[in-house]
């Protein structure tokens, strides 16, 4: 549910998929969009790199947003098959996603490494999407809490504003398994969360959105997004297809009509 006074984000991170025909999604996208849901929420797509810029021109009547899924902390230089945070900038990008578990793993980016990634992405004028979450062996160890509490610590730079800073909780082993946490086990992280954030960054803090992401689909959005302080969804798999990530963030606008 998100909280009070903020508002939500529908985020889809494509990750490795997607030809330039995919933009019939975006197509689909922007159709459902044109109805109503965008007064109520954010939504933000991320896809490989080599459809930013078409993805740009294709939402370019309807404001959902775009974003690369990561960067070089760097505004250029000899840095082979890397993309500068100005570059994603230049063609239309306004979020990208730091420290996602898929680069940790599979390009050793350690904390220091999205740190400076994120301080890159302000500079350029992105906000940063800050991805944490424990493994598996570290829930069942017990010391989720303090993985993540340490993660935010090591990549969150100071200077971290709601403007300019999104944190998105996607707890490693719930990525592209099926597998979700229980209620109480998000809740019980996101108000960890919201309490780091505010303990440091004061009312910047409060009003930071924090995500879950982890096998969210249309069927379970309503129940993994309806703890306090989950302001929207890092959603992976469902982003692929229009209606199912439609379906997520009907969900999550339905929130905030309930609300009122
Ligand atoms: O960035 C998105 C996440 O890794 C979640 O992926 P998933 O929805 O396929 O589990």
């Amino acid at each position: 549910m998100p909280t009070d006074g903020i508002r939500p984000l529908v985020a889809g991170n494509w990750k490795m998929n997607g030809l330039r025909r995919s933009v019939d999604t975006i197509e689909a996208l922007k159709s459902h969009a044109q109805e109503g849901v965008l007064e109520r929420i954010d939504m933000l797509v991320c896809p490989p790199a080599t459809l930013v810029a078409l993805a740009v021109k294709t939402m370019d009547t309807v404001p959902i947003h775009i974003g690369g899924q990561t960067c070089h902390p760097a505004e250029n230089g000899a840095h082979t098959g890397d993309i500068a945070p100005e570059m994603l900038l230049d063609v239309g990008a306004s979020y990208v996603l730091t420290g996602h578990s898929e680069r940790r793993t599979d390009h050793g980016e350690t904390d220091e490494v999205v740190h400076a990634q994120t301080l890159g992405a302000w500079r350029a004028g992105l906000c940063a999407i800050v991805c944490v979450g424990e493994t598996k062996d570290e829930r069942e160890a017990g010391n989720e809490v303090s993985v993540v509490a340490g993660q935010i610590a090591g990549s969150v730079p100071d200077g971290a504003t709601a403007e300019n800073t999104v944190v998105a909780y996607e707890p490693v082993w719930a990525i592209g398994t099926g597998l979700t946490p229980t209620v109480d086990d998000i809740a019980a992280m996101h108000d960890a969360i919201r309490a780091e954030l505010t303990n440091r960054f004061g009312d910047e803090g409060a009003k930071m959105r924090i995500l879950y992401g982890g096998s969210v689909k249309p069927g379970n959005a309503a129940d993994v997004l309806a703890p306090n302080n989950v302001d929207g969804a890092l959603v992976g798999g469902a982003s692929l297809s229009a209606s199912d990530f439609m379906g997520i963030a009907d969900a999550v606008a339905g929130m905030m009509k309930a609300e009122g």
